[in-house]
């Protein structure tokens, strides 16, 4: 289990080492416009799980789509502090 800061250190650090065996450097290079579909499929999919499957599968379709915005948090060098300003 980790949290979200957690997640985003860990992506951070993926895209600094570019493991070659990480889907988060494969989604990093395949760029902002890729990285954004994948944010509206995540969410679209989170709403469908909200109105039709379970408390679980909600859950890890919220995971999904967190972890697609932090991508593309990253590809973008936007930070966490650049967000919590706005919360
Ligand atoms: N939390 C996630 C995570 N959530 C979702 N995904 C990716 O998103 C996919 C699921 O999304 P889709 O519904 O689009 O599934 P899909 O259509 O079968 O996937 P694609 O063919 O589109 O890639 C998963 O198969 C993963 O590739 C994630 N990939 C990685 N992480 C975490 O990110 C960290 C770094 O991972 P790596 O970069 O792979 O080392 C690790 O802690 C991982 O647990």
């Amino acid at each position: 289990m980790k949290t979200f800061d957690e997640l985003y250190a860990e992506l951070t650090e993926r895209a600094r080492t570019r493991p070659a065996d990480s889907g988060t450097v494969t989604a990093l290079d395949a760029g902002v416009h890729a990285q954004g579909k994948k944010v509206l499929e995540e969410a679209g999919e989170v709403w469908i799980a909200a109105e039709h499957e379970s408390d679980e599968r909600l859950a890890e379709e919220v995971s999904q789509l967190l972890y697609r915005v932090q991508v593309l948090m990253i590809g973008r060098g936007v930070s966490m502090d650049d967000v919590y300003r706005y919360l």
